[in-house]
């Protein structure tokens, strides 16, 4: 089938790939004419492990191509996905500008029947509303084109994009006209994955609430792992104990510095605007959001406590990324814990496998060292922040032997305790126990 996927960021571009692997014409279109000729070259903008050497194996097939023209592109398929981003507006509702903005493009453009699939995280009511705008923009050119909109929410986690995309839990597609169902169901017909049949408001909701719920797993052991501090019990033990339970389960219950990322912060506060603006009020999501905000800050409590006025000390920071296995930096907890070290007068030195570049940009005045045994050098702290495992797998003896102090802030609970204290460093983890 001829596809053409509008926007090319993480998911448009993983999207794009996994379709053409499904055997589908892919065509992947950017306003961003850089982005565009990158990926036309095979290179990704962004760092995803795996994704580059499927996205050269694609083009080299002569079924996976990229433009800045999505007009022709869009002319030429019979399914156009939207894939643009849905950032937070000041009021935390989705901003749906590129949203609507594609929208148009479509009913500009379109010719034949047409499936619009909206892969973006949308509220809902967003594909009624696009609806509405191909149909107004085809009355305006006095054409009588057929079309039809879909809801096809990605759930994909960045570091494990290409994972995600072939071996997907659920697919998830919300159709009303039973000729946008069959459609999607022959671009689907080769994926192995339960897919379930919804209304488009019911799969926008979806989407929504699997992200809402994920991040309320996350404050819940956050919160949790504060009480463990006071009480003398270990979050992590409390977590495997709660987890084996099959009706919680261990996925998402890991206690460390709060989630980040391009989508959980967003996609709570959309949620919670979601919520005002039709009359209800979710208290829990609510604190879900609080209990994030302020999990940096609780974490930093401690680092004072132990260390005392932070003025002159010079601390390292290891991983700023908001996870493991990407280089994305946004809504990152490290840079809001870079933030508070400058503040009160710490020597940051900071070292990244992939975000450097990026944090580089928005504070520079953060020493950032080649490896991280350079950026643990002469060091009174420590602080890990995001669990790399090239930082989890350090030889934590010989860094013992560089720094002033030996004091460690595992900020995601990924060393192993007893191993670090056995090797003579003073280790406090999130969680584990009243400090000492
Ligand atoms: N990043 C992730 O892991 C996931 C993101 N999502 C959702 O998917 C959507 C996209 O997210 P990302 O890929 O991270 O965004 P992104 O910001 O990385 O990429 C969006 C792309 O759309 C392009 N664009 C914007 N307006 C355009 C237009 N009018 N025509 C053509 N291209 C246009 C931009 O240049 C950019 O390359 C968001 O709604 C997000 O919430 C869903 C699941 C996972
Ligand atoms: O809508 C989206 O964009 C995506 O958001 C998340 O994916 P992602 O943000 O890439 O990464 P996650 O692995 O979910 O991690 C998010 C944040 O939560 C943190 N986290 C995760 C798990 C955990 O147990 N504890 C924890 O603090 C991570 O460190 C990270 O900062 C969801 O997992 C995806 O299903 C979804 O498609």
């Amino acid at each position: 089938m001829k596809v053409c996927v509008i926007g090319t960021g993480y998911v448009g571009a993983t999207t794009s790939v996994t379709l053409a692997a499904l055997g589908h014409d892919v065509v992947g279109v950017d306003a961003d004419p850089r982005k565009a000729e990158l990926l036309g070259r095979g290179t990704l903008p962004f760092f995803e492990s795996g994704l580059e050497d499927l996205l050269r194996e694609m083009i080299a097939a002569g079924r996976l191509r990229f433009t800045g023209n999505g007009s022709q592109a869009i002319r030429d398929c019979e399914v156009v996905f939207t894939a643009v981003g849905t950032p937070s507006a000041p009021d935390g509702s989705a901003d749906l500008t590129a949203v609507w903005e594609v929208a148009r493009q479509i009913g500009r453009t379109i010719t034949d029947y047409t499936v619009v699939v909206n892969k973006s995280t949308v509220p809902v009511g967003t594909g009624e509303r696009v609806e509405e705008i191909v149909l107004q923009e085809l009355q305006g050119r006095g054409a009588d084109v057929p079309f039809d909109v879909v809801s096809n929410p990605e759930f994909l986690r960045e570091g494990k994009a290409l994972e995600d995309a072939l071996h997907p839990d659920r697919v998830v597609i919300g159709a009303a006209s039973q000729r946008a169902r069959e459609v999607m169901a022959r671009l689907y017909a080769d994926v192995v994955a339960p897919v379930l049949w919804t209304t488009v408001r019911d799969a926008e909701m979806i989407k929504y609430a699997s992200n809402a719920f994920l991040a309320t797993k996350i404050s819940f052991v956050n919160e949790l792992a504060r009480l463990c501090e006071r009480t003398g019990a270990d979050i992590a033990q409390v977590a495997r104990g709660m987890g084996m339970d099959g009706r919680i389960g261990q996925a998402f219950l890991q206690a460390g510095v709060g989630y980040g990322g391009s989508c959980f912060p967003k996609d709570v506060d959309a949620l919670l605007h979601l919520a005002r603006v039709n009359g209800e009020r979710l208290g829990l999501l609510e604190s879900v959001a609080e209990v994030n905000r302020t999990q940096t800050g609780w974490y930093l409590e401690k680092v004072r406590r132990v260390l005392g006025d932070l003025a002159g000390k010079r601390v390292a920071v290891l991983g700023l990324t908001f996870k493991p296995g990407t280089d994305d930096i946004r809504e990152a907890p490290a840079l809001r814990i870079l933030a508070a070290l400058l503040d009160e007068g710490a020597q940051v030195c900071a070292y990244d496998p992939q975000g450097m570049a990026a944090v580089r940009k928005l504070v520079p005045s953060v020493v950032y060292a080649s490896d991280a045994y350079a950026a643990m050098e002469r060091a009174e702290a420590v602080l890990l922040v995001t669990e790399w495992q090239e930082l989890v797998e350090l030889d934590w003896q010989r860094a013992f032997g560089q720094v002033k102090e030996g004091i460690v802030f595992d900020g995601r609970n990924a060393l192993d305790a007893d191993k670090m204290t056995a090797a003579g460093w003073r280790y406090y983890g999130v969680g584990k126990g009243r400090l000492r």
